[in-house]
């Protein structure tokens, strides 16, 4: 049986899923990639991203509107019906999931009859934002925000046969191992685990890994040697927190009965965007986007804004921590995604408004 792998790419909101497809699509020019994008937002940013790399061999395929769930009306199924019809033309599939999913309802559809004989899960990678895990930035503290982060969080974990801790670049070792302490106590099946910067891994790590599908022939390359980031790898001694000899190698079962719990739809995830006509200053936006982030439950913000006649800033913003990058170009309009837990949306366009002097609705 020829199936086609796929790879899905999880992780909480901002911890790095995008950066690590953007990569592997950098890295493999030899194959015919189809990369479906899954954003929580009613704009897909993430797709926007991907699609400005310009890379022939690989199309990107946007999936709006939320989770990735069961219903036919929703994107999914129909892109993935699409695929099959064109399978011939493409080596391997990576699907990101929104930050605010558990990819089972991927498993369920791909094990489904319609599609079993056609495609295999290949392995799925949950990304971690491994500073925001060591602050405790997962844990409940109580307040309805943290309780439904944690459990997000936690489930997504409990999903990954590869957990890649991402945004090593200012940890010591001892942060490290932490970190894995932290994850293997959350998620104790996991199957392995590795460090990234920048999102960065080998293409053997992420690609054709085979730990599912009838063969079970559980496979993996590793570990890393050597840093991917600029100053290399904190870690002296790698194998001190290589994950590849832990854990049982017996692929994760799917089916309906065990997960269609973890589709049950937490309204109190918010996402809303907001538009501004006028030109924004570079220097500002970025402090207001984490000021509101101190202000409100805002857990992400993303989008691009004119700041100049002929130039586009893309901001990024992971809580408090807010990225940012200005390339030439012209909009129609800027707009930003927010997304939270409870968020409100006139607050945050009055604070916006107010703090950058311009109108956003
Ligand atoms: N400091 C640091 N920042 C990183 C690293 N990897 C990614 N980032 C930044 O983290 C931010 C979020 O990255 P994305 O790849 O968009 O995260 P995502 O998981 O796709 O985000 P959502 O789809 O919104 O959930 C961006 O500003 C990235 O540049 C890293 O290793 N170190």
């Amino acid at each position: 049986m020829n199936q086609t792998p796929v790879t899905v790419v999880t992780g909480f909101l901002g911890s790095g899923k995008t950066t690590l497809i953007s990569d592997v699509l950098g890295q493999t020019p030899d194959r015919r990639l189809a990369v479906l994008v899954n954003e929580f937002g009613e704009k897909n940013v993430d797709g926007a991203i991907l699609r400005s790399e310009r890379l022939e061999h690989c199309e990107i395929f946007d999936l709006e509107g939320g989770l990735i769930a069961y219903s036919d009306q929703d994107a999914f199924l129909p892109t993935l019906r699409e695929l099959q019809k064109r399978r011939h033309r493409f080596d391997h599939v990576l699907i990101e999931t929104s930050g605010l999913a558990v990819p089972t309802a991927v498993y369920v559809v791909l094990e489904s009859p319609e599609f079993a004989a056609d495609f295999v899960l290949d392995a799925t990678l949950a990304v971690v934002d491994t500073p925001l895990l060591l602050n405790r930035s997962f844990e409940a503290d109580g307040g309805a925000s943290q309780t439904a982060v944690q459990a997000l969080f936690d489930a997504q974990l409990e999903q990954a046969d590869v957990v890649v801790l991402n945004k090593i670049d200012a940890l010591s070792e001892y942060d490290l191992l932490r970190a894995e302490g932290d994850v293997r106590a959350r998620a104790p099946k996991v199957r392995f685990l590795e460090l990234a910067y920048g999102a960065k891994l080998d293409p053997q790590l992420t690609l054709g890994l085979k730990l599912h599908g009838l063969q079970g022939t559980a496979h993996h390359h590793g570990p890393v040697r050597s840093s991917p980031g600029a100053d290399g790898l904190p870690l002296e001694d790698q194998a001190a927190l290589d994950g590849h000899s832990h854990g049982d190698l017996g692929a994760h079962l799917h089916s309906m009965g065990t997960h269609m719990h973890f589709h049950v739809h937490d309204t109190g995830w918010q996402s809303f965007t907001l538009k501004s006509t006028e030109l924004q200053d570079a220097a500002r936006l970025p402090t207001i986007l984490e000021d509101l982030a101190r202000k409100f439950p805002v857990l992400r913000a993303k989008g691009f804004a004119q700041v100049g006649s002929g130039e586009v800033q893309t901001l990024q913003a992971v809580r408090t921590r807010v990225d940012t990058e200005t390339r030439p170009g012209v909009l129609e309009q800027s707009e930003l995604v927010f997304i939270g837990y409870h968020i409100n949306r006139k607050k945050v366009i009055q604070v916006l408004s107010g703090a950058s002097g311009t109108t956003w609705e």
